[in-house]
């Protein structure tokens, strides 16, 4: 598989389905998941689960988190408040079979060490970035600014996936002034459920055809 193996799925914010889109990746591709920094752990079961549920990924497929923090914080701050400090030799690349999905924390600009941000951590690892998006108001310039981020540090972009109710007006504009494209879309679901992400991963490129479109 071509990719250098993987994929790292970031969004513009928490909360904004990073998960749901990981989920439905891992089931278009057959791919293997991993949430390398888990937090919120007091308040939620995690996002490994989750995707688990939804894709249909037995266990082989879901690398357990390289850290596991519960507070419902960023990284540093969830690390802190229990004492430790996340250690970058811990959060290497898991060699699998296939596609490898990773899925961010919150947003690009999220804390993981007094000297690392999200973003960082994602420079190290080098995988191409599928940026998930809310569709609605607000998230043109939300969007906008973390495609500049990424390619400040030369991040190869393959695309966004916007989630929530469609507003094509939104998806033009942000191909236009972000100079990228749209991969596929997440509507608004009255139910997440695992039908829906099966529903949904039909409409998903392949590792290969989502690099062709950036090359050329
Ligand atoms: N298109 C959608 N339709 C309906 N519900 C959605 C949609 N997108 C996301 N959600 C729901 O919104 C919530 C947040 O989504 P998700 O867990 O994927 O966020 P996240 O970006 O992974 O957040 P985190 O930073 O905590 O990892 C979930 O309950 C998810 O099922
Ligand atoms: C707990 C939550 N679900 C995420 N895993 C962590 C989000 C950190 C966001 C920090 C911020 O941008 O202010
Ligand atoms: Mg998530």
């Amino acid at each position: 598989m071509s990719m250098r193996n993987g994929v790292f799925v970031t969004g513009t914010d928490t909360e904004i389905g990073k998960t749901l889109v990981s989920a439905i990746l891992t089931k278009a591709w057959h791919a293997t998941y991993w949430k390398p920094l888990q937090t919120g752990l007091s308040t939620e079961s995690g996002d490994s689960p989750t995707v688990a549920s939804l894709s249909g990924a037995k266990a082989d497929r879901i690398i357990p988190p390289a850290y596991a923090l519960q507070a419902p914080l960023a990284p540093l701050a969830a690390a802190d408040l229990e004492g430790q400090t996340i250690n970058p030799g811990r959060l290497v690349l898991p060699h699998v079979q296939g596609t490898l999905v990773v899925e961010g924390a919150g947003g690009l600009m999220v804390p993981v060490r007094e000297d690392m941000l999200m973003i960082d951590f994602m420079t190290r690892l080098d995988l191409p970035v599928i940026l998930v998006t809310r569709s609605g108001l607000g998230t043109i310039n939300h969007t906008l600014l973390s495609l500049e981020a990424l390619r400040k540090r030369g991040l190869q972009v393959l695309g966004f996936v916007p989630s929530g109710a469609e507003n094509p007006r939104n998806v033009r504009d942000i191909e236009r002034f972000g100079k990228t494209r749209c991969l596929f879309e997440v509507p608004k679901l009255r139910r997440v459920s695992a039908a829906s992400v099966e529903r949904i991963s039909r409409n998903v490129p392949s590792p290969d055809v989502m690099l062709q479109h950036i090359s050329q």
